[in-house]
């Protein structure tokens, strides 16, 4: 009997995910080769490649990685803003695609290479959207959808970071950061934004320099009425805290924290909480991963966050842009349906 497909995987942008998910995809998941890598600053993938023990080719430009026929799925965990050149690249080479969010820079984009995947007659392309395989969040969806608190009325989130790059500008708080919830909020409770509003509350001392919005207030609401709000805070020092209540008729939900050992020591009781993605959301990752090499290794259509998802998060994120410019004024948003290439799973 044959032995199982291996499938060979090209990663472009060696950075902190890119890292991650190359330990993911040789370690954690079963039948892939990464062949590989790319990061435009020299070096940087070679020198992961060896902490690692891997071998690959280590491309620097992202085109050869995706036009080398020993590639046949395209990984870009590169910095946001070239996600659209990479992505656009890998699907014009007619190729299976993973693209981290956010899938682009603004909806613009997003429709460009819904466009693009749709010469290719099929779906090619899944967005890291990856709480949507987080089980807690599953969960929750199956509780809320078998009305177990009834109607949800309210949603309530936290989306802390300990600390973010000097780089990282007051739009990342959005389109990096709060995209999880945009994309994540209207699939929980199964209802379409209708608009939307942001404002920054008072400065942290901990932002590096005055122009940047750091904590922010994004609210939402629903076309029935459900009011959202998501504290935004990338600087809040104290550690990694992703919050989310859902707030029903008869009851709430609340997302669990990862279990961490309880310490009873010195006239102290305590408990960890973590720093960063990586460890909160590693299951999540690790099923996205099984679930897209699955399909794509059989030469299926991927199922998991679309370049659609990608596109009404980012048409929902330009408007919370626009709204922050505007002292948070209420924007107003309407999404057209989605084509049947997407709604057919
Ligand atoms: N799903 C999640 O929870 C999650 C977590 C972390 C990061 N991300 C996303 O992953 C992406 C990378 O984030 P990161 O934290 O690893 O950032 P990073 O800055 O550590 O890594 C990005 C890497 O891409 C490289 N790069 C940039 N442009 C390139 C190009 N044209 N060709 C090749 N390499 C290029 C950079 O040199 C860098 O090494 C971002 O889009 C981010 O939003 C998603
Ligand atoms: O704010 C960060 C989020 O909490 C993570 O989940 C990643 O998406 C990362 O890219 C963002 O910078």
């Amino acid at each position: 009997m044959a032995g199982a497909h291996v499938t060979k995987v090209g990663i472009v942008g060696i950075g902190f995910i890119g890292s991650d998910h190359l330990h993911r995809l040789t370690k954690t998941i079963a039948n892939v080769e990464v062949t590989a890598v790319c990061d435009i600053v020299p070096n940087k993938a070679q020198k992961v490649l060896d902490e690692q023990g891997l071998k690959a080719k280590d491309y620097s430009d992202y085109h050869d990685l995706i036009n080398d026929p020993n590639v046949e799925v395209v990984v870009c965990t590169a910095s946001n803003e070239a996600h659209y050149e990479i992505v656009m690249a890998a699907l014009k080479a007619g190729k299976f695609t993973f693209c981290e969010k956010p899938l682009a820079l603004d909806a613009q984009q997003c429709m460009d290479i819904i466009n693009e995947e749709k010469k290719l007659g099929r779906r090619m392309l899944q967005v890291g959207f990856m709480r949507h395989y987080a089980p807690e969040y599953v969960q929750m969806k199956q509780m809320i959808d078998d009305g177990v608190i009834g109607n949800p009325l309210m949603v309530d989130e936290r989306h802390y970071n300990q600390t973010q790059p000097e780089e990282y500008d007051t739009s990342r708080s959005i389109i990096e950061t709060a995209i999880h919830e945009i994309d994540l909020d209207h699939w929980l409770v199964n209802d379409d934004y209708a608009s939307i509003r942001v404002f920054a509350p008072k400065q942290t001392r901990h932002a590096q320099n005055a122009q940047i919005k750091d904590p922010q207030i994004v609210m939402m609401e629903t076309k029935t009425g459900i009011n959202i709000v998501i504290e935004v805070f990338v600087r809040c020092q104290y550690g990694y805290d992703i919050k989310c209540d859902v707030i029903g008729e008869e009851g709430v939900l609340e997302l669990p924290t990862v279990p961490q050992v309880a310490t009873r020591l010195n006239a102290q009781y305590s408990t960890a909480i973590l720093t960063d993605w990586k460890a909160r959301f590693e299951s999540a990752y690790d099923i996205e991963f099984r679930d897209f090499i699955g399909h794509v290794s059989q030469e299926e259509s991927p199922v998991g966050p679309s370049a659609w998802d990608g596109y009404i998060a980012a048409v929902t994120a330009d408007a919370a842009l626009k709204s922050l410019d505007e002292d948070g004024e209420k924007q107003d948003l309407d999404f057209p349906e989605a084509p049947a290439f997407y709604a057919a799973k």
